[in-house]
């Protein structure tokens, strides 16, 4: 069985964060492990609270599992603070680690914070260089691309500015327009856009992980990156159709649509 490990933080909710993440990884076929940056007392409504590992126990987590079962593919999600991600570099690089996601968390759906600005730096300078994908919302597209997004053309633009900026491949993802919701892949000077319908379900929360967890899923199942994205786009639109409404604000997604 191929194996992912994500590295993020903890959503009480369970919608976002390593619950989504694990959901997903289980459903797209691929043994989940996980090394937590962060807790967060979460709800569909907003965060509540915030409690950060220190930068020694991510490192433990993250040698125990290397050690062990080696992950065939590592998503990055949440990591707020610039030590933290240095820690993350540091070991993907000792690693050597492979198939590497990143997305770029920095606003949660409900608009809690969740990155410091010191940490987008540190982002762009130690993690984005080793990222095999990064998945920005245009939102986070805007802040890596230092240029505002208003078209698909500019979509374009803002991937292909980050992408050679960085020298990794970049997925724009279009949930946050109003008309449509295709998403832009940018990778080796060459882009395709992938077709979304808007679907009408307000219940968003954790979209972003979703999708960034089922595409390390389908690279460590060997899949390449287009097909990767192809295949994590049409699960999404899956779960999202599926019109789960559960609490009072942006509600999950069912990641277990068809079981
Ligand atoms: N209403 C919708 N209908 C169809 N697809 C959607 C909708 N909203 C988001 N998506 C899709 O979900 C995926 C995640 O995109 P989105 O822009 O919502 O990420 P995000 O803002 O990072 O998510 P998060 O809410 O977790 O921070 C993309 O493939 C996007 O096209
Ligand atoms: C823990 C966590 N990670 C990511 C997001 C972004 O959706 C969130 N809301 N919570």
């Amino acid at each position: 069985m191929k194996t992912a490990l994500t590295i993020a933080g903890s959503d009480s909710s369970g919608g976002a964060g390593i619950q989504a993440d694990i959901k997903t990884m289980i459903t797209n076929g691929v043994y989940a492990m996980s090394a937590i940056t962060a807790l967060t007392a979460q709800n569909t409504v907003g965060v509540q609270g915030v409690l950060e590992v220190t930068p020694d126990f991510l490192a433990m987590q993250i040698d125990s599992v290397f050690n062990d079962i080696r992950p065939d593919a590592v998503k990055i999600g949440m990591v707020s603070s610039t030590e933290l991600i240095s820690t993350i570099a540091d070991k993907l690089i000792h690693y050597k680690a492979e198939n590497i996601v990143v997305d770029p968390v920095m606003v949660a759906t409900s608009g809690s914070k969740l990155i410091t600005d010191d940490a987008i730096s540190a982002l762009k300078e130690k993690l984005l260089p080793l990222a095999t994908v990064v998945t920005p919302n245009i939102p986070e597209a805007e802040v890596l691309s230092s240029m505002k997004i208003e078209s698909a053309a500019d979509m374009i633009k803002a991937a292909e500015m980050i992408s050679k900026a960085y020298n990794c491949a970049v997925l724009c993802k279009g949930g946050h327009n109003m008309n449509d919701a295709n998403d832009l892949l940018y990778s080796s000077g060459e882009y395709r856009w992938f077709y979304g319908k808007r679907i009408g379900n307000s219940n968003t929360h954790g979209t972003g992980c979703t999708l960034s967890s089922a595409i390390a899923s389908n690279l460590a199942k060997g899949e390449d990156l287009s097909i990767s994205v192809e295949k994590a786009k049409n699960y999404i639109s899956a779960a999202l159709s599926d019109m789960l409404d559960l609490g009072a604000g942006s509600g999950p997604l069912n990641h277990a649509f068809d079981l």
